[in-house]
């Protein structure tokens, strides 16, 4: 398996329209490449243009769903296309990724569950999400995560025990704490035995320099790849198979004392 981290540069002078169809190019061009692409959080608009996020809110068959499964059909990948600021049917906004099967079909969403900024910005913009989603990608089924919950440990325990064998983590992180990003990425992938692939944006919107250094660690805590500051493709070879033998070789999750049921194989 093959996946493709398409870590997206958000420059404010380009409009989400443009960027729908520039990223949905980028996309199309991972045909006969990759099998899995992964994109960030909130691309469309930014994570930080707080102030856009009334105005670039859509439902969940809106323009950025339109545009993405056309281009995970095209491409005929799945595709994690990051997320969008979902207008919900009662007027909520929900910090909502979507995940489209190879021909296009919307096989999950994900309401992000914790919400970034405190007493600010998405906190209190936002709706949380009350619900851990895998997605049954064959060899290889995801674990989807959005951004600050990475810090969130028993999260990510939550979707092994669900039977998930990689995490896909969409972000919007920022330049300031580039370090927790990769140290929690690897440590996620560590205590799980399970690959991370955590593909952020690169640039700079609303004031926010990004920490870009998108990444693929293995579930021995290997960085596979890590992308540089800017706008980039990372493209890694996936071997389902070395989860269980980790798993096999390394039994730590069988020592679990609070866990409760032990985590498929
Ligand atoms: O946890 C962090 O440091 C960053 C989280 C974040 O930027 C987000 O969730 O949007």
């Amino acid at each position: 398996m093959r996946a493709s981290l398409i870590q997206i540069a958000v420059d404010p002078a380009e409009s989400p329209n443009s960027r729908r169809a520039r990223v949905a190019s980028l996309v199309a061009e991972q045909r006969g490449v990759a099998d899995l692409v992964v994109l960030p959080e909130l691309w469309p608009v930014g994570a930080f243009a707080y102030e856009s996020f009334e105005a670039e809110a859509e439902p969940l068959d809106g323009p950025t769903h339109r545009a993405m499964a056309k281009a995970a059909a095209e491409a005929s990948v799945w595709l994690h296309a990051g997320s969008v600021v979902e207008r919900a049917p009662d007027g909520a906004l929900y910090n909502t990724a979507l995940v489209f099967s190879p021909s296009g079909e919307l096989a999950a969403t994900y309401r992000k569950m914790h919400r970034f900024g405190f007493d600010a910005g998405e906190a209190v913009m936002m709706a949380a999400g009350d619900a851990l989603v895998t997605v049954p990608v064959p060899d290889l089924p995801l674990g989807v995560a959005t951004c600050y919950d990475l810090r969130f440990p028993e999260m990510f325990r939550g979707l092994v025990d669900a039977g998930a064998l990689a995490f896909v983590v969409s972000a919007g992180w920022p330049a300031r704490r580039r370090e927790h990003w990769t140290l929690l990425a690897r440590a996620r992938a560590v205590e799980n035995q399970a690959y991370v692939l955590a593909c952020g944006t690169g640039g700079t919107h609303a004031g926010v320099p990004q920490a870009g250094h998108s990444l693929v660690v293995d579930p021995w805590g290997e960085v596979l790849a890590e992308a540089g500051d800017g706008e980039e493709t990372l493209t890694v070879d996936l071997d389902p198979a070395l989860v269980a033998t980790t798993r096999d070789r390394f039994p730590a999750l069988k020592d679990r004392l609070l866990g409760l049921a032990p985590p498929r194989r």
